[in-house]
């Protein structure tokens, strides 16, 4: 444990570099261990247990007993005081993670547990009232990436647990160590052991596992579209509920009549958050040829004012990318790009000084539909730039992609602002903001950005599914069958 980012832990024990299964740090029969890379040095920061698919296979069992128990034990109320434990844990030890972001979903869902309401229905037979009943859908499997290491995860945890669900997590290779941390303090804060685990693993075939396996009833996994359907179709064998978070090509519409200082101030929050490395993330920047120059300009000199360095340096503004796979694909869409008439504006190449993964913060305008970067998220801090004429080829340029997450734009005319919203084809939209993530809103894509919504009230809806009662008050069987057949007569002889 050389690197000085794990000896300057407050609480070491948190690091957790192993499995956790009913609470027990659980380690690969063969002793197998994979490296878990330091972004910014580009060395390794500490090796992680690689669990088998026995191991999934022993989370999955507990998780079935613990699902079975945990809600007929607990009341919504008291799953709502044990997040709320969870997440004052969690703040407790914030200085030694990623963490208010993640926080918010655990807070959120503390106060939704108990709003799981159903619905009372008049019934069309006589003494009759139908009821629905909310109930969790039972064990769930969790697959997460990588690029919000902590609220990728509490963000579907926390109203699974409020739903009184069990769940085993399968956490990217890159960042084990959050979920791993979340999921010891959740046991801390009362969550019971057999209802939360944690499955470190670089097998595909163990991590698919959650979308195969029978014990598993809801499947939910935020990732790229391509494994996101894999997954779907695995799912579908045994009709696995599932929520898809998938990928995103975010359009960031700048009208002539922008407020642009505004819109700079988005365009910097929304391209360049976490280095670009966000599904939400703008990237295809779509600027009216009146302000473009003025819009190019202003925005050239905020990032030129960036500061590339390591993460926790306090002054750093922009950090580094995952990995040199990341780099390489910034880097493709640069030359791709430039090779096609795109016009450099600033930087737009990885930097000599600096060891581990990282890539200037770029601008390039004259962008065209014929380059990479309008159709395939970059995910990295490259600043695309195209023109347009008119809000018809701004909202076609806009819809033209297979994704569907976020879209934004700046407008100060309040009509366009909600036909515009409406025009756009993206689960979520920010109006003037480039910031659109609170765990009060709906989060989620349409098209083939996904399936469901995190966050908000519907969040927790994911995690339940409803049961139908219909109640017959005062009948006995017999009498319901001539209420039901006398029904029928009445309508037959009506029609
Ligand atoms: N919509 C959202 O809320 C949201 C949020 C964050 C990230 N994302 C998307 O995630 C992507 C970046 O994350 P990533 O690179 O970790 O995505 P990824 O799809 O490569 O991996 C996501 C998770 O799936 C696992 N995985 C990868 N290949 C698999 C396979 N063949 N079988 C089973 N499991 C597999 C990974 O280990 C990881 O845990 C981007 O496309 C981004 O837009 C979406
Ligand atoms: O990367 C996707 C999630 C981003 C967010 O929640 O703001």
């Amino acid at each position: 444990m050389a690197d000085i980012l794990l000896q300057k832990l407050n609480d070491p024990s948190l690091l957790v570099p192993s499995g956790l299964v009913n609470e027990e740090e659980r380690k690969d029969a063969a002793g197998k261990t994979f490296p878990v890379i330091e972004p910014s040095s580009g060395k390794v920061l500490t090796w992680c247990a690689d669990l088998s698919k026995k191991d999934l296979i022993a989370a999955l069992d507990s998780a079935q007993a613990g699902s079975a128990k945990l809600f007929e034990s607990t009341t919504a109320k008291q799953r709502g005081l044990i997040l709320k434990e969870f997440c004052r844990l969690i703040l407790l030890n914030a200085d030694d993670w990623e963490i208010n972001y993640a926080a918010s979903f655990v807070s959120w869902f503390a106060e939704e547990a108990p709003r799981a309401y159903g619905d009372v229905i008049p019934s069309s037979y006589s003494n009759t009232e139908v009821f629905t009943f909310k109930k969790p859908v039972g064990v769930c499997g969790i697959i997460t990436p990588w690029d919000f290491p902590a609220a990728m995860i509490t963000r579907k945890i926390a109203p699974a647990l409020a739903a009184g669900c069990s769940v085993v997590i399968k956490p990217p290779r890159e960042t084990p160590f959050s979920a791993l941390a979340s999921c010891k303090l959740a046991i801390t804060a009362g969550v019971p052991p057999d209802c939360i685990h944690v499955i470190p693993t670089t097998s595909h075939e163990v991590s698919s596992e959650l979308a195969i396996n029978e014990k598993v009833q809801k499947l939910s996994f935020t990732g790229s579209t391509g494994v996101g359907k894999m997954l779907t179709c695995l799912a579908a064998d045994t009709m696995k509920r599932v929520s898809m978070e998938l990928g995103g090509n975010a359009p960031f519409i700048v009208f002539e009549n922008a407020d642009l200082a505004k819109a700079v101030a988005g365009a910097m929050i929304c391209k360049f958050r976490s280095s670009g490395q966000t599904c939400v993330c703008a990237n295809r920047i779509l600027v009216h040829r009146n302000v473009k120059d003025r819009f190019i300009e202003s925005l050239v000199k905020e990032i030129e004012a960036l500061k590339l360095v390591r993460g926790v340096d306090l002054e750093t503004t922009q950090g580094p990318l995952v990995n040199a796979a990341a780099v390489k694909k910034v880097e493709s869409h640069v030359q791709d790009a430039l090779s096609k008439g795109g016009v450099l504006h600033t930087r737009g190449k990885a930097p000599t000084h600096l060891d581990g993964f990282f890539y200037e913060p770029t601008v390039i305008s004259e962008v065209t539909p014929a380059m990479e970067v309008a159709h395939d998220e970059t995910f990295g801090p490259l600043a695309a730039i195209f023109t347009f004429d008119s809000d018809e080829e701004a909202l076609q340029l806009a819809n033209s992609t297979k994704y569907g997450l976020a879209g934004y734009f700046f407008s100060e005319n309040i009509g366009r602002v909600m036909s515009v919203a409406r025009k756009l084809q993206c689960g979520m939209v920010g109006v003037n903001t480039g910031l659109i993530s609170a765990a009060e809103s709906p989060f989620g894509g349409v098209k083939e950005s996904g399936l469901g919504r995190e966050g908000s009230k519907y969040g927790l809806h994911e995690y339940k599914k409803h049961q139908m009662c219909h109640n017959w008050e005062f009948a006995n069987l017999a009498k319901m069958s001539n209420v039901t057949f006398g029904i029928l007569e009445q309508t037959l002889a009506s029609l």
